[in-house]
């Protein structure tokens, strides 16, 4: 499980600027995506082979009571809650303010680990901009610079130091597809959920608790086991679940991160909102297999239907290597078919590619386009081999591949996925650029 680092401080310390840093994303490529727009309070981090999730609370006020300050104030405290470790950041240049003090008082409260931060250090005498925060009572206060980077290496190698390295499950061949079934709130995943688990067999369900793991329900469908990643703390009330809590963005971006395949569900009564978009970019940057299901078809005219059809090739373009199902959970129409899908979708995110196969598509798609010179180099590729699953990662290895534009990589992802077939799952590329000096000379 990934750890969830949040982001607290009044206005103006910098935590935007912290985030940004921390969330700087894992796959460039992938943030080239067109359309894809990323949650400026969310984000994926990574250091090393590390992952984390990264929360950023601006706009935290402990002392406001009402309007939208409010609001922002219960996003806050539902991310404090849901927090493995807190990154309480202070400004340097202005010193310790009574603001400080406030908020300082509601972290010591929390229960989570705090690491006091205290930003706009660069050029500064480390002991100085320590003194004064001592007396927060929150331990040593830890210089950084957002801005410059500088301490922020550090930061982070303390902060993920105090957890258990996260070891991926084996994706061995007896494993059963972990799903997560997704969206915002009110779409209809637990009526989804319900209709997926109404009549099937639930096996043997048990709920920790007290782990830092979400819940996972094991359970049979037409003679295949799967397991679901539970989002929002389903409970059996007699025979149907519902959910427990609240909806959580953390605890949704978890659930994403530990699925081999999610199922993403839209509302078609209502328009593709941020929210929807957002999530959909999480799932894309985590390397997903996704299944789309647009629900409540059944509640919507032809001329809605349209409608909606156009918000979806507008809004979520990025996810057109998905596909997409059309749905009402509450009547159960659709619900198997996406059940295929999820199939097909864990089929490609775990295939076997061989390099000799690949190798060969690789050089079928440069004989019928080369990749473009940049400057004097022409980018030689030699040979591909699969570096991974879930999603599918093929490293093609040669010489001057560092500038290989974007848009060709797309040209070689849509080509590997029409030559195996690969639907349903993200496809990634990296280049390896061999420092042999004999390679790439003509
Ligand atoms: N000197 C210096 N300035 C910084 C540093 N980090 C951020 N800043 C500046 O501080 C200002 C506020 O930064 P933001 O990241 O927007 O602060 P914030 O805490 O997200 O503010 P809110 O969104 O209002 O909560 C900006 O002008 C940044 O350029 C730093 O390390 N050093
Ligand atoms: N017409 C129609 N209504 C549906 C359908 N699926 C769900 N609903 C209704 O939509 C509302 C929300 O459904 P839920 O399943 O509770 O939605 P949810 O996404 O789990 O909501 P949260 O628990 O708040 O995240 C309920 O009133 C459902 O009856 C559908 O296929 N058609």
């Amino acid at each position: 499980m990934k750890p969830t680092i949040v982001l607290v401080g009044r206005p103006n310390v910098g935590k935007s600027t912290l985030f940004n840093r921390l969330t700087k994303t894992r796959d460039a490529l992938v943030a080239d995506q067109p359309g894809l727009t990323r949650d400026r309070h969310y984000g994926i981090g990574r250091v090393g082979d590390r992952d984390y999730l990264v929360v950023d609370t601006a706009g935290f006020d402990p002392v406001a009571k009402d309007g939208i300050m409010h609001e922002m104030a219960r996003q806050a405290e539902q991310a404090i809650a849901e927090a493995d470790a807190l990154l309480f950041m202070v400004d340097g240049r202005s010193g310790l303010t009574p603001h400080d003090e406030q908020i300082a008082a509601r972290l010591r409260r929390a229960g989570r680990p705090v690491y006091l931060v205290v930003n706009k250090s660069e050029g500064m005498e480390r002991t100085m901009v320590a003194a004064e925060f001592h007396a927060l009572g929150l331990g040593d206060p830890l210089p950084v610079s957002a801005s410059h980077g500088e301490g922020v290496k550090q930061l982070l190698d303390l902060v993920l130091g105090a957890f258990p390295p996260d070891v991926e499950p084996e994706e061995d061949e007896g494993r059963t597809p972990r799903i997560a079934i997704v969206g915002r709130p009110n779409v209809g995943k637990s009526t989804f959920v319900n209709s997926l688990l109404g009549e099937e067999r639930v096996i043997a369900f048990d709920m920790p608790g007290t782990t830092r793991d979400a819940i996972a329900i094991p359970f049979e469908r037409d003679g295949r086991h799967y397991t679901l990643i539970d989002t929002a703390g389903l409970r059996r009330r007699g025979k149907v679940f519902e959910a427990v809590e609240k909806f959580s963005v953390i605890k949704t971006l978890q659930a994403i991160e530990q699925a081999n395949v999610v199922v993403l569900v839209l509302d078609a009564s209502q328009d593709i909102s941020d929210q929807d978009a957002h999530i959909a970019g999480f799932i894309l940057e985590a390397g997903r297999a996704l299944v789309v299901a647009v629900n409540k078809w059944d509640d919507v005219d032809d001329y809605r239907r349209e409608l909606i059809k156009q918000d979806l090739t507008r809004k979520l373009n990025f996810l057109s290597f998905a596909r997409f199902h059309y749905i009402s959970a509450l009547k159960g129409a659709g619900v198997a078919a996406v059940m295929k899908s999820v199939d097909a979708a864990y089929a490609a995110a775990m295939v076997n590619l061989s390099t000799p196969r690949l190798t060969r598509t690789m050089q079928a798609a440069l004989a019928k386009q080369a990749p473009p010179r940049h400057g004097v180099f022409r980018p030689k590729m030699r040979y591909a081999h699969q570096g991974g699953n879930n999603p599918p990662v093929v490293v093609i290895h040669g010489a001057a591949l560092d500038h290989v534009p974007t848009s060709y990589v797309r040209y070689l992802e849509r080509t590997f996925m029409e030559a195996f077939k690969l639907q349903g799952t993200p496809l990634r590329i990296q280049f390896r650029t061999a420092h042999n000096p004999f390679i790439g000379k003509e």
